[in-house]
C-alpha cells in the first residue's frame, strides 16, 4: 500500500482553532509512536481566510486540499461575516470542499456504552447502548440544488436528487451495515416530497443487491422522535443532506454533546482500499465559547482516528487514538459540556490526558 501521509490542517474559526490544534498535538503523538511520519499541513478556510484574503477559500488551499491524503477540518462561521454586505460567507468554504473533492459520503457514528450513559442529559436507560451511524448525502439535495436565490421579499432553493446520487449513497449504506448488525433504516418525507419518493424507491431498488440487510423506510419526523425514545433501535441510517444534518445534532445528546460527535465525509475509494476524505466534528465554530479554552476536543480528536483509518490506511494508530479517548473520559476528565462548571476541565487538561495514554513517554 502507498504510504499516505501528507494531512492538511484547515482549522478555521472560534473553537474550530482550539479543537483542532488539539487534534494535531494528537496526530503528532501518534505519529511519533507507530513510526508514520506524518505531514501536516497548515491552511487557512472560513472567516480566516476572507480576513486574509477576501474569500473563503482560496484556489490555492483547494488545490492543496486535492493533493493532501486527508484534510482534518475545524470549523468554520464568523458572526463578523453573516451580514448582507460581508464580501463571503465562512461556511461556503465547507460546502466548497465537501463538492469540489466530491466527498458525498458523510459518516456520523453515534456510540453511548453503558459505562458513559450516565453523562447524556436523556435518562440513562434510553440511551445506553446506543451504536448508530447516520450516512448523510453530503453532496446534493436542497445544499446544492438550482435555481436558488432571492428577489426583494421572494427567495427560493431547490431541493434536487437524482438516481445515482441516491444509489451511491445507498450502496455505502448498505456496505457499512454488512459490516454492522445489518439494519438499515432510510429516512425521508416521501409523504410530501418527490424527491423522497424516488430516494425511497431507488434505496428499495438497491436493497436487492443486500438480502442479509434487513430495510425499513422512516418519515424523517417519525425519526426525530423514535431518535430520542428508542435510540438503541437503531443500526445504520442512511438519508439526504439537510435531513442528516439536523438529525444528527439532535443525536448529539444521545452522548450528551456536540463536542462528541466526530465525522468523516468520504470520495470513492482509491485502488489502494482508502478513502480521499475530510474529517470534522459536527459542530460549528461556537462563537458563545471560543477563546475561554474550554471546548471540547473529544469530536475533532474522533474525527483524526477516522482519519487515520479511512484515508491513511492506519488501523491500529486510529484504534490506539480511541483508547485512549475512551480511556480520559472513563476516567471522569472531562469538558464542561460533560462534566458543567465546577468538574470540568479545559480543551488543554483533556488533550494532554489523551496524548499522555497515546504516548507515556
Ligand atoms: N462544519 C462546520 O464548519 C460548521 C458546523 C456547524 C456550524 N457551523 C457554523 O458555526 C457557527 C456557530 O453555529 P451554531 O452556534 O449554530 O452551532 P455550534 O455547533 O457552533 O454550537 C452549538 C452549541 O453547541 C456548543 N458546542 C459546539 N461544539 C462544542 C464543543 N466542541 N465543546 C463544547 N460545546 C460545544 C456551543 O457552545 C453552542 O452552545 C455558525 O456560523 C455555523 O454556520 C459550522
Ligand atoms: C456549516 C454547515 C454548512 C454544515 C452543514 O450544514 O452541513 C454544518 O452544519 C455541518 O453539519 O457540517
Ligand atoms: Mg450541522
Amino acid at each position: 500500500m502507498t504510504t499516505r501521509r501528507k494531512v492538511l490542517v484547515a482549522a478555521g474559526d472560534g473553537i474550530g482553532t482550539e479543537v483542532t490544534a488539539a487534534a494535531v498535538e494528537v496526530l503528532r503523538a501518534v505519529s511519533q509512536r507507530f513510526g508514520l511520519g506524518l505531514e501536516l499541513e497548515p491552511a487557512l478556510v472560513g472567516g480566516a481566510s476572507i480576513a486574509a484574503h477576501g474569500t473563503a477559500l482560496t484556489d490555492a488551499v483547494l488545490d492543496r486540499a486535492r493533493a493532501a491524503d486527508a484534510i482534518l477540518f475545524g470549523a468554520v462561521g464568523d458572526p463578523r461575516y453573516d451580514g448582507p454586505d460581508a464580501p463571503d460567507r465562512p461556511e461556503r468554504a465547507i460546502l466548497a470542499l465537501r463538492k469540489q473533492l466530491g466527498l458525498f459520503a458523510n459518516l456520523r457514528p453515534v456510540r453511548v456504552d453503558e459505562a458513559s450513559a450516565g453523562r447524556s442529559p436523556l435518562r440513562e436507560s434510553i440511551v445506553a447502548g446506543t451504536d448508530l451511524l447516520v450516512v448523510r448525502e453530503l453532496t446534493g439535495g436542497i445544499y446544492f440544488g438550482q435555481p436558488r436565490g432571492r428577489e426583494g421579499e421572494r427567495a427560493f432553493d431547490t431541493m434536487v436528487y437524482t438516481a445515482p446520487e441516491i444509489e451511491r449513497i445507498a450502496h455505502v449504506a448498505f456496505g457499512l451495515a454488512m459490516r454492522r448488525r445489518k439494519r438499515l433504516t432510510s429516512v425521508d418525507k416521501a409523504n410530501v416530497l418527490d424527491t423522497s419518493r424516488l430516494w425511497r424507491e431507488v434505496v428499495t431498488r438497491v436493497a436487492a443487491n443486500y438480502p442479509e440487510v434487513e430495510l425499513e423506510h422512516l418519515l424523517v419526523d417519525a425519526c426525530a422522535m423514535d431518535m430520542l425514545r428508542r435510540p438503541t433501535r437503531f443500526d445504520v441510517l442512511v438519508t439526504g443532506n439537510m435531513f442528516g444534518d439536523i438529525l444528527t445534532d439532535e443525536a448529539s445528546m444521545l452522548p450528551g454533546s456536540m463536542g462528541l460527535m466526530p465525522s468523516a465525509s468520504l470520495a470513492p475509494p482509491r485502488p489502494d482500499g482508502t478513502h480521499p476524505g475530510l474529517y470534522e466534528p459536527i459542530h460549528g465554530s461556537a462563537p458563545d465559547i471560543a477563546g475561554q479554552g474550554i471546548a471540547n476536543p473529544v469530536a475533532t480528536i474522533a474525527s483524526a482516528a477516522m482519519l487515520l483509518r479511512s484515508s491513511l490506511g492506519q488501523p491500529e494508530a486510529a484504534a490506539a487514538v480511541e483508547a485512549a479517548i475512551a480511556a480520559t473520559l472513563a476516567e471522569g476528565v472531562a469538558t464542561v459540556d460533560i462534566l458543567g462548571p465546577s468538574q470540568g476541565v479545559s480543551t488543554q487538561t483533556v488533550t494532554e490526558a489523551i496524548v499522555a495514554r497515546i504516548n507515556p513517554g
